[in-house]
């Protein structure tokens, strides 16, 4: 086993190819040279994260625990990130906050209206209702 070792993005990117690829998942270093031809989703899907932060692409495939066990054997160090470098993949922030959140927030208030108006009609209908019973008994 090799010891672990601090890489920075620069690194990284630099194990790009086949016979020398690093991934890096949740901020840590995977050495997939050897792995990639027994990955069981193929080699071009590591090859497209070669040298990259691939912790979305992992997580998306929803891998199983015996996956991330077979991480471990592959582990070469940690990621140091450093000022500059992009922001981690993992954290569902960016992606989610641009589409998802804001369509859901317009459709959160459109529904809210939609419930607010029923209500109210529903409201007013009753009270009209009981208006009209009170009148006819009286
Ligand atoms: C070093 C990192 C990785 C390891 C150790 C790994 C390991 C595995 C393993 C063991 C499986 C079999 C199914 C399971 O147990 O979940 C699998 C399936 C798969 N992996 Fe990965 N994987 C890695 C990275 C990736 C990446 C970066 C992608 C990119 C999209 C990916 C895509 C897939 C796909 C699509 C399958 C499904 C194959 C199928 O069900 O036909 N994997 N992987």
């Amino acid at each position: 086993m090799s010891e672990i070792k601090e890489f920075s993005f620069q690194d990284v990117a630099e194990h790009n190819t086949k016979k020398d690829c690093f991934l890096v998942v949740h901020d840590k270093v995977y050495d997939c040279s050897k792995f990639i031809d027994e990955h069981p989703g193929g080699e071009e899907v590591i090859l497209d994260v070669a040298g990259q932060d691939a912790s979305e692409a992992f997580e998306d495939v929803g891998h199983s625990d015996e996956a991330r066990e077979s991480l471990d054997e592959l582990l070469v160090g940690t990621l140091k990130r450093q000022p500059g470098d992009p922001a981690p993949k993992a954290t569902p922030a960016t992606k989610t906050a641009n589409s998802g959140n804001a369509d859901s927030t317009g459709l959160g208030i459109g529904l809210y209206g939609v419930v607010l108006i029923g209500g109210i009609i529903g409201y007013v209908g009753y009270q009209y209702l009981q208006n009209q019973q009170q009148q006819q008994s009286a």
